[in-house]
């Protein structure tokens, strides 16, 4: 194996060894053996790209001279998981989270047994409103960046605060961890607390320079703007339609807000909106619903503001582990899903207690069964659970999707970017115990008729999934270039 440092001087890599992605929901693809090239080439715009993959590899040294001869022996280098223990270690796609709270990180696990409304209140705008001063707010987005690229997330849709100056050091600091990011500043006008409240003309204003920031100056691709009219309560038409408009004057830039997860907030909308016929209708109507909106819970919809979603080409972030929390319900992932609507995994920190994607996942799966084991129609009991691999495909290809974004991250595909984590499962001090007999890649092991089975590789993958966390991420990659090391 050879170590590369984050400054390569290599203008192709090649990963080699087993590689697991879901091309499709329910899909699991492990391909062994398989060497992915990747452009690591600055000066090009192949830059971070998957250029070739070949399965059943012998020689990824051959592999990659047959792509491209030009290339020399100093201008490659083989990054080598073939011989690493047993079948153990794998590259997987990054995880995308696709709604996050940034601003929130310092209040993981504290919410009491709020709700919502009183959550709000008690515990996050106080918090908000204190990371105006840049000092705290380096501190903290620094360390949640780190934490969720530890925790194998390439991708992050993050919320900041109202604030411009440290939304702006949120863009910055992304860049510089070497994260993919979309950073959106709070915007609120109506019915927040008066120490944390902007005017319309001064939510538009200081967007308008995050924008600018953000598109013009910071010059990083990896980072993109989204709008973010935090919620209909807290939100006037006014600036709701601003935002839409500022969205489509930019070429349609990526929008995120909150819909339908909880009951009183749902009751709030109708009583603040009395004209619209939903609370999906507020935002329809507002003209803030198209392919790159991404709305977060979406439990209590109807069917009919389901087909809005669908229609317009929204996406939907699933926060199981928020919603567990402080209890506001249980999405109907399935549901959504069979009507098309592209979804994703959110950890909304801080109502989620983690910003570990896989936590998640493991939520998104137990959730399901619970509406399973609400479900009164027999037929449907089975088909409402979500299997490991959906929850994978919802951590990173449903996610992208979600994001408007599967087209270039997400799964291994020639012309992806090369956004990766490498897990293993047996990593120094991993949770997951793994028996000698247990690896599908020890054929000359002998079964006896006390041996159990040799079990596959998807059932190692099933241990990892749900006694895995950070100490099995042991590399992360963002367009093809080192973001995290174990
Ligand atoms: N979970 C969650 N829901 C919201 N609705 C409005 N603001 C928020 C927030 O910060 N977190
Ligand atoms: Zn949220």
């Amino acid at each position: 194996m050879i170590s590369v440092d984050k400054h390569c001087v290599y203008k192709f890599h090649v990963f080699y060894g087993t590689f697991v992605d879901t091309p499709g929901l329910g899909r699991l693809r492990i391909r062994f053996n398989t060497a992915v090239g990747v452009c690591t080439d600055e000066s090009s715009n192949k830059n971070g790209k998957i250029e070739f993959i070949k399965e059943n590899s012998e020689n990824p040294l051959d592999d990659v001279k047959n792509f491209d001869p030009s290339l020399t022996y100093s201008d490659i280098a083989i990054i080598d998981y073939t011989h690493a223990t047993h079948s153990s270690v794998f590259f997987l796609p990054g995880f995308v989270d696709t709604h996050i709270h940034a601003s929130q990180y310092p209040n993981v696990g504290i919410f009491g047994n709020s709700t919502l409304l009183d959550w709000l209140q008690t515990y996050t705008f106080p918090l908000e409103a204190s990371l105006q001063d840049l000092d705290m707010a380096q501190l903290v987005y620094e360390r949640i960046v780190r934490r969720t690229l530890a925790n194998g997330t390439t991708t992050a849709a993050y919320y900041t605060t109202i604030d411009a100056a440290s939304t702006k050091l949120m863009g910055r600091i992304c860049s510089e961890l070497g994260q993919r990011a979309l950073v959106g500043k709070v915007c609120m006008d109506a019915c927040s607390p008066e120490y944390y409240v902007e005017s319309t003309k001064e939510s538009l204003r200081s967007c308008e320079e995050v924008l600018n920031f953000l598109q013009d100056e910071l010059n990083d691709p990896k980072i993109l703007p989204v709008l973010t009219p935090r919620f209909a309560p807290s939100c006037s038409r006014e600036l709701m339609k601003g935002l839409a408009a500022e969205s489509r004057s930019r070429g349609s830039l990526h929008i995120q807000t909150h819909l339908s997860e909880n009951e009183s907030e749902v009751d709030w909308v109708k009583s603040l909106f009395p004209e619209c016929k939903s609370y999906t209708d507020v935002y329809d109507s507002c003209g803030l619903l198209h392919n790159k909106t991404i709305l977060a819970h979406c439990i209590h919809l109807s069917d009919e503001e389901a087909r809005t979603i669908q229609k317009r080409g929204s996406g939907i972030s699933h926060c199981p582990i928020s919603n567990t929390s402080i209890t506001s319900g249980e999405c109907r992932v399935r549901w959504l899903l069979d009507q098309g609507i592209d979804v994703g995994l959110g950890t909304d920190v801080s109502g989620g207690h983690t910003c570990s994607i896989l936590a998640c996942a493991r939520q998104a799966l137990l959730v399901s069964r619970h509406l399973a084991m609400k479900e009164k129609e027999e037929q449907n009991k089975e088909r409402v659970k979500l299997t490991v691999a959906e929850a994978l495909y919802l951590a990173t290809l449903g996610g992208s999707r979600a994001l408007d974004m599967g087209e270039s991250l997400g799964s291994f595909e020639v012309g992806k970017q090369f956004d990766t984590q490498l897990v293993d499962v047996e990593s120094q001090g991993s949770n997951v115990d793994v028996f000698p007999w247990q690896h599908s890649s020890l054929p000359a092991m002998k079964l006896t008729l006390h041996t159990p089975p040799l079990i596959a590789q998807e059932n190692l993958l099933a241990k990892w999934f749900f006694n895995g966390d950070d100490r099995n991420v042991v590399r992360v990659w963002v367009g093809g270039k080192l973001s995290h090391t174990l």
